[in-house]
């Protein structure tokens, strides 16, 4: 989409409407020139009758007492027309703003968690934080631009009317002035298109300096490398493009500024020898050329903002297209009654960054009956996580077919079946609050859940916000525990859950939490390296290198 029909989309009656003041001030501004040329220069006939009176007010004598109306009345004008129209076109920007980001909030959300993974946190801050901020101030300037192209077209109108050899003369200079510009402009957005491509490596390498604040504070040496060998060195090539890029914008800008000048001196010194024109002409031509510099200086201005804007335009596109909404049935409707989970020739394989074949699971086969405890175990990167990832519904196998009952996962109902799933995954993500109806009832399930999670005297719930997330890992975890158990779903799945718990509360995970959930009807699936807890399975299924070696039930189970 282009920028002016993101803003013309946004609200065209209001863009039309600020256009069509912002025109009309531009037209009374460019009425401004003649009108002052014409009390200085005596009176056209037509205007014979506005020079007669001279008039006093608040003691000061105004002569050409109708023509100082007049001008008021235009200042006035201007004021109100031009003030509207921008005030209007601020309300716009604003609105584009909120009406981007939230249209960005949507596609993250309606894409696969796949696509999000693949584009990654710091291409989608950058765009969100950096680019739609510039994509807005590109588009805001798109009416000042049309508003100055009018003012100066009026007042080439009116240089028409005072000498048509000037004219020709100042066209041909600005169709000059223009070509450059433009060509300085092209040379800057490349720059421009550089440093926002450092500025998505220079995103990651800030999330280093945060997330890896601990471990760099313990290793000076390291700490250094990645300062300057990594954060320093992306912070310098943005510095650098965008130097590039402001230098060449400035050089543009003053060279479009001196460009008014050299026509003025060309037509003061050197055009007025050769082309018949009057002394009024000729200052009224000079009054022109100075007046142009304003709206000629929007229109430059505006582009180079424009220019900047479609850089982040085109990367923000971008990162939009690669977060494809997933192409499944929204509707959310009840899942048929199932008895068990069924993988049958399942495969998946994730696509490898580079050249090389990707990891592949499967393909598997195993059934996970309803209320039962299964634990998925293997080495590491044996293909647990991705196994999970199939498990909890969030990618359909590449073959084979996964069954809830006797019916098949696919594209029409998988959004459904989601909704029967509660997983906390090793990277799982905590928000602060329930997300979820409070009443009376749920009160009293919470205070039961902190007590039984040993969390009571370390977090409270006030309208369904947790007082505190400043817990230690452990303790987030029994949070997160206590929102899955709220959530109330059929399909419950732990990803090394209990690997940040201590001795006595990994215990009651395995002894007390998982059975109760199988007890309660929950078909639990846990992904450990906690082998002294397998005999509380009641199958256990074995990850190798992507395929399941063994599908082992524990020989003795404690009671
Ligand atoms: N999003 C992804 N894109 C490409 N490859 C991936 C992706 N996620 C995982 N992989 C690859 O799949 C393989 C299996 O990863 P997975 O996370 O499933 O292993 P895991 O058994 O859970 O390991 P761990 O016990 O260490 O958590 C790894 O070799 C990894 O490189």
């Amino acid at each position: 989409m282009s920028l002016f029909e993101l803003f013309s989309r946004q609200a065209p009656n209001k863009v039309f409407l600020s256009i069509l003041l912002g025109i009309v001030s531009g037209i009374a501004y460019a009425l401004l020139i003649p009108l002052v040329t014409s009390a200085i220069g005596g009176p056209p006939d037509m205007l014979e009758e506005l020079h007669s009176s001279t008039r006093t007010l608040l003691g000061l004598e105004v002569r050409q007492f109708k023509f100082a109306q007049l001008f008021l009345f235009l200042c006035l004008f201007i004021m109100c027309t031009k003030g509207l129209s921008q005030v209007m076109l601020a309300h716009v920007s604003l609105d584009l703003t909120t009406s981007i980001r939230s249209s960005f909030y949507q596609r993250i959300t309606d894409t696969s968690v796949d696509a999000l993974e693949k584009v990654g946190m710091s291409r989608v801050n950058t765009a969100i934080t950096t680019d739609i901020a510039r994509i807005v101030d590109g588009v805001r300037v798109i009416p000042e631009l049309l508003v100055a192209s009018v003012t100066i077209l009026g007042l080439l109108g009116f240089l028409a009317y005072l000498n048509a050899s000037f004219l020709k003369f100042i066209i041909e200079a600005m169709v000059f002035g223009v070509v450059v510009y433009q060509s300085l402009m092209r040379i800057s957005r490349r720059h421009f298109e550089h440093s926002r491509k450092k500025m998505d490596e220079l995103q990651e390498s800030i999330r280093g300096l945060i997330f890896g604040a601990k471990d760099l504070k313990l290793n000076a040496r390291k700490s250094r490398v990645f300062h300057d060998d990594l954060l320093l060195v992306n912070e310098d090539a943005v510095r650098r493009s965008d130097k590039k890029a402001a230098s060449v914008i400035r050089l543009a800008t003053s060279f479009g500024d001196m460009i008014s000048f050299l026509v003025i001196g060309s037509v003061t010194f050197v055009l007025a020898n050769y082309v018949k024109a009057t002394r009024e002409q000729l200052v009224g031509t000079v009054m022109v050329l100075l007046y142009l510099a304003g709206p000629l200086g929007v229109v430059m201005n505006a582009i180079s903002m424009i220019t900047v804007s479609r850089v982040s335009l085109r990367k923000f596109n971008a990162v939009f297209d690669a977060l494809p909404p997933e192409d499944i049935n929204h509707a959310v409707t009840e899942p048929a009654p199932w008895n068990d989970i069924s993988f049958n020739r399942v495969a998946y394989r994730h696509q490898a960054a580079d050249a090389s074949e990707g990891f592949q699971i499967g393909p598997v086969d195993f059934t996970i009956p309803k209320a039962s405890i299964t634990f998925i175990v293997g080495g590491n990167g044996s293909g647990k996580s991705t196994l999970a990832k199939l498990l909890t519904l969030h990618q359909l196998p590449d073959t084979g077919d996964i069954r809830f009952g006797g019916v098949r996962i696919d594209k029409s109902n998988i959004k459904s079946y989601r909704q029967a799933i509660s997983a906390i995954y090793s990277d799982y993500f905590l928000f602060d609050r329930l997300l979820i109806e409070q009443h009376e009832e749920r009160r009293q399930e919470i205070g039961r859940y902190l007590d039984e999670l040993k969390l009571a005297s370390k977090v409270s719930i006030m309208d369904g916000r947790f007082s505190t997330t400043k817990l230690s890992d452990g303790q987030k975890r029994r949070l997160a525990l206590l929102v899955a158990f709220l959530d109330d779903k059929d399909i419950y799945l732990f990803d090394e859950w209990a690997a940040d718990q201590d001795p006595a509360f990994k215990d009651v995970f395995y002894r007390s939490v998982l059975p109760d959930l199988k007890a309660r009807g929950k078909t639990v699936i846990v992904i450990s390296h906690d082998d002294r807890y397998f005999n509380v399975a009641d199958q256990i299924l074995v990850m190798e290198s992507g395929t399941l070696t063994t599908c082992a039930v524990p020989a003795q189970r404690r009671a």
